[in-house]
């Protein structure tokens, strides 16, 4: 049987099939979504961009010759599929919303925002109706797949422990009061919900809402800082009826933004090449 891409979500642009993509948030994530279709590991259009910053946008633009946006607004009504929300929790809502109501789908890495559940509901129903699809990538995190399989049984535990280098999370753990420079061995810096965690570490622990999504279950974090390491840690223990899952990730923090892992732009640069692909593999 021959492939007919039109029934994917892409269209064709100079005879060739492609997904088009807008970006919202130019920072580490949108840029090493342009770097890999500059070097031909994904090959959407990158149709238009917007960052409250207009310079991050001008800049990134350029090297895809997108069309650069002033307004969330202006950027869902272009000729797109997909918005990427890259920017910050709170931009997902009126991303997600506006995006939806334009007949867009929307990946959200953002993901903290869905602590605010009625927000979950209210773009799941939105989404429905307007036959759109949320995608919420595994992000920094592994073993999002077998968790999603898991859920449909009977789940016990959940909990996620993140060590992270300073750099990783300096900027919440000052406006927190944490005295810094006495840091000097691992310390725990947080126990306690997922709930509370995104709220006391907005831009460091968005997974621990992409684990509690994909388990639908109370999840409990702890956050270490670790003067000594250099990489983002993240552990993931679920016991669950058809036994326990535990996964290790040690990721390479990004150039841009030390608070986020490569894997976290690499899983939805992933997802990105899926949303165009015949055969899709995992859960
Ligand atoms: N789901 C996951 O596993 C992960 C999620 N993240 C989250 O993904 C998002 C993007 O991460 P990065 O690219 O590393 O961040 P970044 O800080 O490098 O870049 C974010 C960009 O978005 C812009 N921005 C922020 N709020 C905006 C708004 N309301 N409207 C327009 N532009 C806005 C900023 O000016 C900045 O250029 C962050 O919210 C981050 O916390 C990060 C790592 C992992
Ligand atoms: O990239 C990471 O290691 C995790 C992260 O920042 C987040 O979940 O917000």
């Amino acid at each position: 049987m021959k492939l007919d891409p039109s029934n994917l979500n892409i269209k064709k642009i100079f005879g060739v099939w492609m997904l088009r993509i807008g970006l919202v948030g130019c920072g580490a994530i949108a840029t090493s979504i342009v770097n890999a279709v500059l070097e031909g590991i994904i090959n959407p259009k990158v149709v238009a961009l917007y960052d409250r910053s207009i310079y991050k946008a001008e800049k990134l633009g350029r090297l895809v010759r997108a069309q650069v946006c002033h307004s969330i607004d202006e950027l869902v009504r272009k000729d797109l599929d997909v918005v990427i929300e890259c920017a910050s929790i709170q931009a997902v809502e009126e991303v997600a919303i506006k995006a939806i109501e334009n007949r867009k789908d929307v990946i959200v890495m953002s993901v903290g925002a869905f602590k605010d559940l009625n927000l979950y509901q209210r773009l799941y129903s939105l989404a429905k109706k307007h036959n759109r699809r949320i995608y919420i990538p595994s992000g920094a995190i592994a073993g999002i797949d077998a968790i999603k399989a898991v859920s449909l049984g009977k789940i016990y535990e959940v909990t996620l422990i993140t060590i992270k280098p300073i750099e990783g999370l300096r900027d919440s753990l000052e406006k927190q009061g944490f005295d810094i420079d006495k840091i000097s061995e691992p310390t725990t810096v947080f126990e306690g919900s997922f709930s509370e965690a995104i709220e006391k570490f907005p831009q460091n622990i968005n997974v621990s809402l992409v684990l509690h999504l994909a388990s639908n279950y109370p999840t409990k974090v702890k956050i270490v800082v670790d003067p000594n390491i250099s990489v983002n840690r993240h552990e993931v223990i679920v016991r669950g009826s058809t036994g326990t899952i535990r996964t290790t990730v040690e990721n390479t923090p990004s150039k841009e933004n030390p608070r986020t892992s490569v894997l976290a732009a690499y899983s939805v640069i992933r997802l990105i090449k899926d949303l165009s692909e015949p055969i899709v593999i995992g859960t």
